[in-house]
């Protein structure tokens, strides 16, 4: 696994979050159960979460800081936190010597219900983080087979490159590598509820996409994701209308190559050549638009 996992100076644990992002999203089916059937190509951005751990003898318990911390709640800091979850589901690994108490900060930077998978993002970097603290050790499979319990989203963020997901999030497979480009988020600030956007999905299902054998350059990936779609655009903007709105500001950006929807939304991306044309436009977007969320930069 390649995520950041660092000490600091006075022993505490940092684990990073990224945000997931949908490069595209086919729904392709819904099974039995209600659950959905996908095709997506998944990459991770330089934004996200970061949580960190001072192990102690007090039990184990989580604090909320950073912009969106106060948004979630100060109760959300408490066993239902997908944090708290993937640590409660970790401690059953193993014979749980080395598990210990503590005190975890979330420090939440990634808007919440969004559709770029802030909760899951965490729950993958507790796994990862306590996994290497507590010397569990349980290896890649394991913290899958935990993180599929914990949600669709959770096995892509255990992972946290560029990756295809299908099923109903638990099939993962490789892709080429991609072209160097940059990429802006936006996030009007409703929350949008994942359940519902899906409830309210219509039509035909899409397409699995035929994923070419590489993209030379960033101009190919664009031809392909124009060839896509996120097929949850139409009922998120149902909920939210203010979606297309962020769709059109973002694609009226210079040097814009793409703009769309990210999973279950509201928050919306856009593709650029480099990681400092998308920070030049998400800089005059958070000018524009005081009450959304922006950021501009790489992919991870
Ligand atoms: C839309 C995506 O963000 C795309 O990456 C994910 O599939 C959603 O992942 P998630 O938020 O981790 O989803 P979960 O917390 O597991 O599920 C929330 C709810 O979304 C719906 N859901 C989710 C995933 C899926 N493949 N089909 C679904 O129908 C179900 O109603 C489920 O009860
Ligand atoms: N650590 C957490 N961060 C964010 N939400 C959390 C967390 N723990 C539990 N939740 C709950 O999970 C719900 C979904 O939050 P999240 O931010 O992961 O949604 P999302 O960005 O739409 O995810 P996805 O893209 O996977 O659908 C929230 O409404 C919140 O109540």
């Amino acid at each position: 696994m390649t995520q950041a996992f660092s000490t600091t100076s006075d022993n505490t644990l940092v684990e990073a979050a990224p945000a997931k992002i949908n490069l595209y999203l086919h729904v392709t089916g819904r099974r039995e159960d209600g659950y959905h059937l996908l095709d997506s190509l998944v990459v991770f951005a330089q934004a996200g979460d970061v949580l960190r751990y001072v192990p102690g003898p007090e039990p184990l318990h989580l604090k909320l800081t950073g912009r969106f911390g106060e948004t979630l709640g100060e109760s959300a800091a408490g066993p239902d936190n997908l944090v708290m979850k993937a640590a409660a589901a970790l401690a059953t690994v193993g014979d749980g010597t080395g598990v210990q108490g503590g005190c975890l900060v979330l420090e939440k930077n990634l808007p919440v219900a969004s559709g770029i998978g802030g909760g899951s993002a965490d729950a993958a970097a507790a796994l990862r983080l306590l996994d290497r603290a507590w010397g569990i050790n349980a290896g890649q499979q394991t913290l899958l087979t935990l993180a599929e319990r914990l949600g669709a989203d959770v096995p892509v963020c255990v992972l946290g490159h560029a990756i295809r997901m299908e099923g109903i999030g638990e099939v993962l497979s490789p892709v080429p590598a991609l072209p160097e480009c940059g990429m802006v988020l936006v996030n009007c600030g409703q929350a949008v509820s994942t359940p519902e956007v899906f409830r309210r999905r219509q039509g035909a299902f899409a397409n699995r996409a035929t994923i070419p054998a590489g993209w030379p350059d960033v101009q190919a990936l664009i031809a392909f994701l124009q060839e896509q779609t996120n097929s949850l655009e139409d009922p998120a903007c149902d909920v939210c209308p203010v979606v297309s709105k962020v769709l059109a500001d973002i694609a009226g950006q210079d040097d814009c190559l793409l703009s769309r929807m990210s999973g279950s939304g509201a928050t919306c991306f856009g593709l650029f050549p480099t990681a400092e044309s998308a920070r030049q436009a998400a800089e005059r977007l958070a000018d524009a638009h005081d009450a959304w969320w922006v950021w501009g930069g790489g992919l991870k």
